[in-house]
């Protein structure tokens, strides 16, 4: 069997992730007897100079024909301000892949508990279902120089989509499901919530229950560790889930999963921007990266077994103590990568 993976490395710190990741799926693909093809392409700033375009149809062409896209990240002060943007790529490729579910898991890993910034994370484990293709991020939009304005729009069948495989994910877990809105404020979270509800009659199993987001944000800080999986809209999920990965210990951790509908090509990618702070230094945490990685042969794949193997060499060498700078240690994104594949 053959897996056919496009990788866009990005800006900043992307190709230093991606790379690391790479490494890694190929090593796990070797031993597996899996044949990986994988072929680079332009996504974000670096599309934007050799091409003016931040996603350039040949890249887009290529994702379509994939069995998955692994993307690092984009953008950067050197395109800050200018009339095309990285994320404008970025935007586009998950609206052009129809990816409108995105799993975004956060652990606290053993051995890390002490990193996270409150005292009661430990054994953290939960999942943010983010809607990734709707919402303010796509309305309609005006730019003046007065006035500016974002639409947030919803329809029924968008919530539907997004919030049936929340409920699937909680169905496998604990039967504990938490949809997130400003219900008090929006009409676009009020049809969420009717539509949550409404959904919740195909799993019984599954207690539904509700957040407003502004408690949400602070029940992240004060007892995440009473839920366990969370669907929200795509702004809100952004946030939400920064502030978790930022609990978890660092967001140098944290992987994500888009997924749109069954048969097309999933993007995986780490939740973390292309950090221009530590960019060219060799120092990023390459985890977000390689989980992902590890999604791509769980959802793109279907081969769990391998998704477990990465994720069990990734928490092994974190529980060693090879730790990145984010995680307070020393490590370089070389040296994490190597023990990680020294695990596999
Ligand atoms: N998916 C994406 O491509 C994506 C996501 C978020 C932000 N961005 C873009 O990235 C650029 C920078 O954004 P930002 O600074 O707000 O967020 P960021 O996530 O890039 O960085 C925030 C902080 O976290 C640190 N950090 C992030 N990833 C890390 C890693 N793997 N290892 C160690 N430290 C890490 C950075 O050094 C920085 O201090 C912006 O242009 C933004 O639009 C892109
Ligand atoms: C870069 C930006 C467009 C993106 C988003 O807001 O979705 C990022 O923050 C993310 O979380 O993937
Ligand atoms: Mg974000």
């Amino acid at each position: 069997m053959t897996l056919n993976l496009v990788v866009l490395p990005g800006d900043g710190i992307g190709p230093e992730v991606t790379k690391a990741a790479e490494d890694v799926l190929s090593a796990v693909c070797k031993g597996a007897g899996l044949e990986l093809k994988m072929s680079h392409h332009l996504i974000g700033g670096i599309a934007i100079d050799e091409t003016g375009n931040p996603l350039p149809e040949e890249t887009l062409a290529a994702c379509a024909d994939a069995q998955g896209v692994l993307l690092g990240a984009v953008g950067g002060p050197k395109w800050d301000g200018g009339s095309v943007r990285p994320e404008q790529g970025l935007l586009r490729i998950r609206e052009a892949l129809g990816l409108f579910t995105n799993i975004r898991p956060v652990r606290v890993f053993e051995g890390l508990e002490h990193l996270s910034p409150i005292k009661n994370a430990a054994g953290l484990d939960i999942v943010i279902v983010r809607e990734l293709t709707g919402g303010i991020y796509f309305g309609e939009r005006q730019e003046g120089d007065e006035v500016a304005s974002d639409l947030c729009t919803y329809s029924a069948e968008e919530v539907r989509r997004v919030v049936a495989p929340a409920f699937e994910i909680a169905k496998a877990r604990n039967g504990k499901l938490t949809s997130v809105d400003k219900a008090n404020v929006l009409a676009s979270s009020r049809l969420w919530r009717r539509t949550a509800e409404a959904v919740a009659k195909d799993y019984p199993e599954v207690t539904l229950s509700h957040a407003l987001v502004d408690a949400m944000a602070m029940h992240l800080v004060t007892h995440p560790n009473d839920f366990d999986v969370l669907v929200t809209e795509n702004m809100f999920g952004d946030i939400l889930s920064d502030e978790a990965a930022a609990v978890s210990g660092s967001i140098g951790l944290a992987a994500s999963a888009s997924l749109g509908a069954p048969g097309t090509p999933g993007l995986y990618e780490p939740i973390h921007g292309s950090a221009p702070d530590i960019a060219g230094q060799g120092v990023a945490n390459p985890s977000g990266a390689i989980l992902s990685a590890a999604m791509f042969l769980r959802f793109g794949a279907a081969r769990e077994d391998l998704a477990s193997q990465i994720e069990a060499a990734v928490e092994s060498a974190l529980k060693a103590g090879v730790l990145t700078r984010d995680l307070g240690g020393d490590a370089n994104t070389e040296e994490i990568t190597s023990a990680i594949l020294e695990r596999l």
